[in-house]
């Protein structure tokens, strides 16, 4: 299963920044093994943003779910899912 997910990062003003910059590289080391395994399928910044746009492939919601929620930066991220199918006219399959 697929989903497109937008993250929002709001890191509060009062975090000293040696804890943010723990969070972030844990945040890293976790999303790089997520995308070796293939489960965090893309991962691209948003422009000019502290946000981004992400594909998951996951075997179900639950599994996206403990994926998303177990992120360090999960406390400070405003997540928007949205579960993808495919397109009719799409050329390409899933595993493109
Ligand atoms: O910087 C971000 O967009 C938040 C994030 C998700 C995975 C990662 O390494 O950072």
């Amino acid at each position: 299963m697929l989903f497109h997910v937008r993250m929002d990062v709001n890191l509060p003003q009062t975090m000293p920044e040696n804890q943010a910059t723990a969070l972030k590289k844990t945040e890293k080391d976790i999303a790089q093994g997520l995308q070796e395994s293939g489960k965090w399928r893309h991962l691209w910044r948003i422009a000019g943003q502290y946000a981004n746009i992400s594909v998951f492939d996951v075997s179900s919601v639950d599994e996206l779910h403990t994926l998303i929620s177990t992120l360090p930066l999960f406390p400070y991220m405003q997540i928007q899912i949205m579960p993808l199918c495919r397109h009719p006219s799409s050329i390409r399959s899933n595993d493109a």
